[in-house]
């Protein structure tokens, strides 16, 4: 459902990403992991046809996000890394204009709103501004438009980003409720949260793949712990 083929992107000499291929099948949930700068947004945004690839293929659903962004977009929900856009909107009134913009008739639009207001326990907050909410609650808004016209496939970037922990468990409890219908690529840098949820990591670092297999897998790559495996394919030193 989400494939990345041979993506690479360069600004000037420098390249964000190289040359990264891999692919989630229906119905999995794939932890996209890799230290600050490896990557992963802009190998996120190529796949969702939100920048174009210096070279390779991002395809949702089969479709090339660069020929068919339409189509693929129809199958795809996006949160990019820094959350909703239109600050200035109420939950309502943004989910509103994106419901409009698909084409929902009024009771399609009625429908679907109280759907993701449900999915992620938006109700208190639907009358106040985007700009006014807490951090969590801005990610759910982002996350109930990701969700808003019922796509398959779902790319998250960072979801629990910034979060305190019941933010965090709220959010987690979301995705794997999500993850019994969706196949989801969700980005991340807590390891325990890829424990807790995803069946299969796909690792970068330097905008190359340096992973891609199981979580038990991966953790053998660190004697058995995750951290210490991820430093190992990662060498970072920055902390
Ligand atoms: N428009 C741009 N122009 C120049 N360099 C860019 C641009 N966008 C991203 N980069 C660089 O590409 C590299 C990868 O960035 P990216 O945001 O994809 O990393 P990331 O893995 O998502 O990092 P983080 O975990 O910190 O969000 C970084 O060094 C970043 O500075």
């Amino acid at each position: 459902m989400i494939e990345a083929i041979g993506l690479s992107k360069f600004y000037g000499p420098f390249a964000a990403a190289r040359d990264v291929t891999f692919s989630v099948g229906e119905g999995e949930l794939v932890a996209f992991l890799g230290p600050n700068g490896a990557g992963k947004s802009t190998t996120m945004k190529m796949l969702t046809g939100y920048i174009a690839p210096s070279e390779g293929i991002g395809r949702i659903a089969g479709h090339n996000m660069m020929e068919d962004r339409i189509e693929g977009s129809r199958q795809l929900g996006y949160l990019p890394e820094n959350g909703p856009l239109y600050p200035e909107m109420t939950p309502l009134a943004m989910l509103s204009f994106f419901a409009e913009a698909r084409g929902m008739s009024t009771a399609q639009k009625k429908d679907r709103i109280e759907a993701v207001v449900e999915i992620c326990d938006l109700s208190t907050v639907m009358y106040k501004p985007i700009s006014k909410l807490s951090k969590g609650f801005k990610q759910r808004v982002g996350m109930s438009q990701a969700l808003l016209h019922e796509p398959d496939v779902l790319i998250m970037d960072e979801p629990t980003a910034g979060l305190d922990p019941n933010q965090v468990r709220g959010v987690r409890k979301t995705m794997r409720r999500l993850s019994e219908t969706k196949t989801i690529l969700l980005s991340t840098h807590i390891l325990q949260e890829v424990e807790a949820m995803a069946s299969r990591v796909v690792l970068i670092n330097e905008g190359r793949l340096v992973y891609d297999g199981s979580v038990d897998g991966l953790r053998e790559h660190g004697g058995s712990d995750l951290d210490d495996a991820f430093h190992a394919l990662t060498h970072d030193e920055a902390v």
